[in-house]
């Protein structure tokens, strides 16, 4: 899908309005200053990164809570910058590198990408479905609510009305699952959504759980594909700098294999580094974290083990 020579636009995006943790919104930054532009060029990419973007904020006392909502005027709006910067660079035949910052950025980043490809698939590795309403939502804090935006499960919010349902259930497959809310598990059920827990890595092997999760959406490999990878997808032992860490979850190697199969595909055209919080921990964990960040990148753009 994307034309030779291959090209990568990094949009770093230093934002945390999702959510309430500080410093996730310096994720970006340290992936940057870890080097990852020119680790990229040394793959043979032709790399784009203009600086990372200034999002102009929207105060508290302007963005009050919409129900449970935290800072929704502030993220709608957000969202909807990087959905036109992310379709602008896949129109331009480029992949989009986005670089968060929390997870709620993909409501603009799966937009952008289903804007320019109608067809794409969605693979979102992540311990969280990320798939709650604003109805179903305890904590109120929408990265845990883009794919319910997505799919256009909830149109109460107008603040959210620009983003299209542009994403259907059968074009969605989770990897990493193993921290879903009660709301969560009967949305994912109801909409017949696919997704491999922890439970099925276990018993599969992520080589065959790969394998499957892409039959599921991609079967004949024709569909472009966005892949969305949240870092907390990964053990708090190989990614401990995150928002929400959960045990038992993917090793080095599961989170790598996931980003080289579908590499391989031939069929990415779109990819998330998110919630990369280098505040959160010792400073050991965060150069751990970033790093780990740089080579999943690394990994779904082509690096390979020989
Ligand atoms: N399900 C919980 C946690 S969501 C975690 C969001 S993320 N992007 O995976 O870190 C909630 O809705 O707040
Ligand atoms: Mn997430
Ligand atoms: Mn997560
Ligand atoms: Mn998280």
């Amino acid at each position: 899908f994307l034309p030779d020579p291959k090209s990568v636009a990094i949009v770093g995006c230093p934002f945390s309005g999702g959510q309430t943790k500080a410093g996730v919104d310096k994720g970006p930054i340290y992936l940057v200053e870890a080097g990852l532009p020119q680790q990229l060029a040394d793959l043979g990419w032709q790399v784009q990164f203009d600086g990372h973007h200034q999002f102009e904020e929207i105060s508290a006392a302007s963005d009050p809570p919409i129900g449970k909502l935290k800072n929704p005027r502030f993220v709608s709006k957000v969202c909807q910058a990087v959905a036109q910067v992310v379709g602008g660079h896949a129109k331009k035949g480029q992949l989009p590198l986005t670089l968060g910052g929390d997870h709620s950025l993909a409501m603009g980043t799966i937009s952008g990408t289903l804007d320019t490809y109608p067809d794409a698939c969605l693979v979102w590795v992540d311990a969280h479905a990320d798939i709650n309403t604003p109805q179903t939502t305890d904590s109120g804090n929408i990265h845990g609510m883009p794919v319910s935006f997505l799919l256009g499960l909830d149109t109460s919010v107008p603040e959210f009305a620009w983003v299209k349902p542009n994403l259907k259930p059968n074009k969605l497959v989770y990897i990493g699952l193993r921290d879903i809310d009660a709301g969560e598990k009967k949305i994912l059920r109801e909409n017949g959504i696919k997704a491999f827990s922890m439970h099925e890595v276990d018993k599969w092997g992520i080589g065959k759980v790969v394998e499957m999760a892409l039959d599921h959406v991609n079967p004949k490999r024709e569909s472009p594909i966005h892949l969305s990878f949240d870092v907390d997808a990964l053990d708090p032992s190989v990614a401990p700098s995150t928002g929400t860490p959960v045990r038992g979850g993917l090793t080095f190697r599961e989170g790598h294999y996931i980003c080289e199969a579908i590499y391989e595909t031939g069929c990415l055209v779109a990819l998330d580094i998110m919630e990369v919080n280098p505040s959160l921990a010792d400073a050991a964990s965060a150069v751990q974290t970033v790093a780990v960040g740089c080579s999943l990148a690394r990994s779904a753009l082509g690096e390979t083990l020989l």
